[in-house]
């Protein structure tokens, strides 16, 4: 797995937890501005999130690894992104792609009863490109 500094977000909980993961995936940007990009293609998307909480459950996670993980690659791992309904027609750029894990992972964090958040997703779509997506605290964006 690729190592590699990541964006810090300032915030004043006890616990912060990092996960890295990969996914491949295939997508198209349907707009003749996209350029080459307008063809399916697929990219083994890497992934940070970065959740952070000042309570741990009774096993004393913030939040299970295994289960952040989960969350992602059950919905994206070996698809074609444009077919998720959670895009609503949009094309899914690196931002959306971004966004929609920022928004599911958050909502899987919301049925925990230590309350942990998703302060920011990391999308890694190419070598040369990343998006960072940091949900607003506190309401949906
Ligand atoms: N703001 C965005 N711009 C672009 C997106 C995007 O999601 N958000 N996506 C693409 C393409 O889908 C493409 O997969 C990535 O483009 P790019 O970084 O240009 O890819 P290259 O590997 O060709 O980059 P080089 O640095 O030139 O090698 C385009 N834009
Ligand atoms: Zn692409």
């Amino acid at each position: 797995m690729l190592q590699q500094f990541y964006p810090q977000v300032p915030h004043n909980y006890t616990f912060e937890l990092n996960k890295d993961m990969h996914l491949a995936a295939a997508h198209y940007i349907d707009d003749d501005r996209a350029g080459d990009c307008r063809n399916m293609h697929g990219h083994t998307y890497f992934i940070n999130v970065t959740i952070a909480g000042d309570n741990l459950d009774e096993l004393g996670f913030l939040v299970d690894f295994k289960r952040l993980k989960s969350i992602i690659h059950k919905r994206y791992d070996h698809t074609l992104l444009n077919n998720h309904q959670e895009f609503n027609g949009r094309p899914p750029t690196t931002e959306e792609v971004a966004r929609q894990i920022g928004l599911a992972v958050q909502a899987e964090l919301d049925t925990l009863e230590n309350k942990p958040v998703c302060l920011q997703v990391l999308v890694r779509e190419t070598p040369t490109s990343y998006v960072v997506y940091r949900p607003k605290q506190g309401g949906a964006s």
